[in-house]
């Protein structure tokens, strides 16, 4: 089985507090809408559809009309250029006519003055003539330019009104496409028609972001083992910027997990190997918490992993407890160091070290006692289980887990803050995820000391023991599908 599904499954057995209080804050106050479904959609695509053939239309007419300012305009400006044409050629044949009239009277004055100038004269007139002719054919070609470009205007204005014509059309067509668009729409499809419209749209409930639904929230968040100062900060990230929004269920379950997620993801680190031998690790944590159950769960993923594992029993004092780790050193395939009873855990942490060494072992784990936080006596005794240890080794242990019960809530704060102090807890393992409604702890545990979470524990198995996915915890936290 992989651990998603494991942890789907197992994590906080069915649905975490907040999950479930989810559904009633946004069910507390809020309406129900239609959601976005398939008739929905269907319905969108065809007001789209509709939309952008008016849009369609509205262009065409628009250009249209454009067009036909433009052949008005072009038509204008041909008759205006046609009117001053025929004015100037007008003007310029009377001009030449004038001229050669008055050419004729000078000449026919200078045959009357003197006969000997009458050659003269009449070469003169032949000549006046010749340049009347030759203004004539000018005047005429100029006429049959002016015609010519008329010609080409008229042309140019044919051609515009036959634009508008084919705009005027196409405006038509898209007019048409609308109303049988519309009087498709109008019918019910073919699932519509089985069904008799039962393709009703689905509702969903949602309900506005204010003040209330806000301090409910904070309120869940803190029933959930969140803490109240977690609980404000996520609340507060969660309503930034949405205030007066409205939000379904799903899309506060969605918000709340990747505000969770964030907040986890720094601290999803896996237990660090270093190539020192051995390398320490240190198993600490309150009676009960799980610690020996880590060590053989933990022990046997190294081992399959191809590292040398060596337990030692740090538990001196009860021999239920040095028989239960050899159970498990037994179903790890580890070797199980042990002292006699009542004797000093800090000699056995030594001797072990020796040992370890001796083996060449790439790991040794100490199980120690359980110990409650608030027993100055056995917290003294701890602190002096690592001044032992750093004799042999100045840098050991390695790593220090404390071991934290998920079910134990807010507990688990104070917790690691007195385990930090005398014990320099370099990463947690949370276990009895799989029994608790209550994982929220985790994320006040990440928010508040920001220590690695290395594994999570679903359950009392040698393979019940995962790496901390923070999206999947997340998602497992706020009942997200
Ligand atoms: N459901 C569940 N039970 C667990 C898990 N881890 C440990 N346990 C159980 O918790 C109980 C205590 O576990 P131990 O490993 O003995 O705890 P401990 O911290 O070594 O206990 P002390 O030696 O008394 O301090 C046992 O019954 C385990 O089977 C877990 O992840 N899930």
């Amino acid at each position: 089985m992989s651990f998603f599904k494991k942890l789907k499954d197992r994590m906080f057995n069915s649905s975490s507090k907040i999950e479930e209080g989810l559904d009633a804050i946004v069910e507390d106050g809020g309406t129900a809408e239609a959601e976005a479904g398939e008739a929905e959609l269907a319905r969108q695509a065809e007001a789209t559809a509709a939309r952008q053939a008016q849009e369609a239309q509205a262009a065409a007419a628009r250009e249209l009309a454009e067009q036909e300012a433009a052949a008005r305009e072009a038509q204008a400006a041909a008759d205006a250029a046609k009117a001053e044409r025929e004015e100037a050629a007008r003007r310029h044949a009377e001009q030449l006519e004038a001229e050669a009239q008055e050419t004729a009277r000078l000449d026919a004055e200078s045959r009357a003055k003197a006969e000997r100038e009458a050659e003269e004269t009449a070469r003169k007139a032949a000549e006046a003539t010749e340049a009347a002719r030759l203004a004539r054919i000018e005047a005429e070609e100029q006429a049959r330019r002016e015609e010519a470009a008329e010609a080409e205007e008229r042309k140019r204005a044919e051609q515009a009104a036959a634009e508008a014509e084919s705009a005027r059309q196409a405006a038509a067509e898209a007019e048409a496409a609308k109303a049988a668009q519309e009087a498709e729409a109008a019918k019910p499809g073919l699932l519509g028609r089985l069904f008799g419209g039962r393709t009703a749209d689905k509702t969903v409930v949602r309900r506005a972001l204010d003040d209330a639904m806000l301090e409910s929230i904070e309120d869940l968040l803190i029933t959930a083992d969140m803490g109240v100062e977690t609980a404000m900060r996520v609340s507060a990230n969660l309503a930034e910027g949405r205030m007066g929004k409205k939000l379904s269920t799903a899309e506060l379950k969605s918000l709340l997990a990747s505000e969770v997620t964030r907040i986890m993801e720094p601290v999803a680190r896996p237990m660090p190997l270093y190539a020192k031998r051995p390398q320490v690790v240190l198993v600490v944590g309150v009676n009960g918490s799980g610690k020996t159950t880590t060590i053989g769960k933990l022990a046997s993923q190294f081992k399959a992993a191809g590292k040398t594992v060596v337990i030692a029993a740090g538990d001196t004092f009860r021999a239920a407890a040095v028989e239960q780790l050899q159970v498990w050193g037994e179903r790890a395939g580890v070797p199980v160091l042990t002292a006699p009873e009542g004797s000093d855990p800090a000699s056995l942490a030594f001797d072990a070290m020796t040992k370890a060494e001796e083996d060449g072992a790439d790991l040794l784990m100490i199980d120690t006692a359980g110990r409650l936080q608030n027993r100055q006596d056995l917290m003294e005794e701890l602190a002096k289980i690592v001044r032992v240890i750093r004799k042999k080794d100045p840098e050991a242990p390695h790593n220090t887990l404390l071991v934290l019960d998920a079910t134990t809530g807010q507990n688990a704060l104070s917790q690691v803050e007195i385990f930090q102090k005398i014990a320099d807890v370099s990463g947690l393992v949370m276990t009895k995820l799989d029994g608790t409604a209550k994982g929220g702890v985790l994320v006040a545990l990440a928010d508040r000391f920001g220590l690695p979470i290395h594994a999570i524990g679903l359950g009392e198995q040698i393979d019940d023991l995962a790496p901390f996915d923070p999206e999947e915890f997340a998602r497992a936290l706020t009942g997200l599908e």
